[in-house]
């Protein structure tokens, strides 16, 4: 599978966290103000761009790194950073790679980045800043202290995204149970989702960034998302034609992903993406689930069993009347299984009535 941008910006993220021998080294040349070009890994390619320098290959250690980055020049490392291969090289990337960066180091880490696919560092002597090359992405490295600070914003909204979509999802299994779902309700929870799973990532990526100081965060993030039940997939295969494809939903739910934050404010745009929208345009149409995602809550029926059932009823509703003779003549559906189905059905149901009217 094909790395993306982020993906590569994240890993690297990892590496130079609080905590590792890299990051001290970085932290060290920055207080011993010296500025520093540091390429990550080494490849033929790579060695095409280097000129002049030494070759070392030494291990990695943060006082290494601080005194070699007190000379002229990039320092290169294996791409796991446990190694110091050159020093004092003198780095020639393409010079028709275009470039943002103004000053001839930020510049030429931009380019050697792009052109080599190797994450570079640049410790800036005059802005005092270390900032991160990756696959065309910039990103300039902060204190704990102030990601700590962005994180523990990012996690309240979390907390409010999570208890929205507990509500609108207990909301959905009791409108469901009633056969009165509309084509809106579906796209409320699907957004919700989504902002749940956007927020979610962002957290990740402080507490990856964050390192050995990103502990606690990391524990609050797993609370957050823990029981947080099927994703969107399960809920559009719910809602789906019966003769869509995996492959179709893998699809809607990359789109999903994909989509601007001001789309994902737009009801009918996420439910066009997802191929709910029907020829009348309108979010009122009622739509009826064929049971996916409720029978995804209960842990004795396997998804196989689960699709079974799925197929052979046709429809929440016919799986909801049911009885237990009837459930068993599904393949893979015992007696016991049966009355886990039968009876965690009945639960949901008093459980959206009691909802309702008390
Ligand atoms: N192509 C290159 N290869 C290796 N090292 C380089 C290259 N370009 C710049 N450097 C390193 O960066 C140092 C600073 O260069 P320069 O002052 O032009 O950069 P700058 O972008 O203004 O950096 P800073 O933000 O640190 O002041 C150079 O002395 C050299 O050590």
């Amino acid at each position: 599978m094909v790395r993306s941008p982020e993906d590569s910006l994240r890993a690297t993220l990892a590496r130079v966290a609080p905590g590792t021998g890299l990051r001290d080294g970085l932290e060290r040349i920055l207080r011993g103000r010296t500025g520093a070009l540091i390429v990550l890994g080494f490849d033929k390619t790579i060695e095409s761009l280097c000129s002049g320098g030494f070759e070392i290959d030494i291990d990695f250690a943060p006082t290494r790194l601080r005194e070699l980055a007190k000379m002229d020049g990039a320092i290169v490392c294996d791409k796991d950073a446990s190694k110091i291969l050159r020093a004092a090289v003198q780095l020639v990337p393409d010079p028709s790679i275009e470039t943002q960066e103004s000053g001839t180091r930020h510049r030429t880490a931009e380019r050697v980045a792009i052109q080599t696919g190797a994450p570079v560092i640049s410790v800036s002597q005059s802005m005092q800043i270390i900032a991160l090359y990756v696959d065309g992405l910039r990103h300039v490295l902060e204190g704990s202290e102030k990601v700590l600070a962005r994180a523990n914003q990012a996690l309240a909204t979390l907390e409010r995204y999570r208890a929205r979509l507990d509500q609108v999802t207990s909301s959905l299994s009791a409108l469901e149970i009633e056969a009165m779902v509309t084509i809106r309700d579906v796209a409320v929870i699907l957004q919700r989702q989504e902002m749940v799973r956007r927020i979610s990532e962002e957290i990740a990526q402080y507490v990856l960034e964050l390192g050995v100081d990103g502990r606690l965060l990391s524990l609050q993030l797993d609370e957050l998302t823990v029981g947080r039940g099927p994703g969107s997939e399960m809920v559009i295969r719910d809602y789906s034609a019966a003769e869509t494809g995996q492959e179709d939903i893998d699809l809607a739910v990359a789109a999903l992903h994909e989509i601007g934050p001001t789309e994902l404010i737009d009801l009918a745009k996420i439910a066009g993406i997802v191929g709910l929208m029907d020829s009348n345009g309108s979010l009122e149409t009622v739509i009826h689930p064929r049971g996916y995602r409720l029978l995804s809550s209960f842990k004795a029926v396997p998804r196989a069993v689960a699709d079974r059932l799925v197929e052979h009823f046709d429809g929440l509703q016919n799986l909801m009347a049911a009885t237990i003779e009837e459930l068993m003549a599904v393949e893979g559906i015992g007696e016991q299984r049966a009355r886990t189905v039968r009876e965690g059905l009945s639960r949901i149901a008093e459980a959206s009535l009691l909802d309702r009217f008390l």
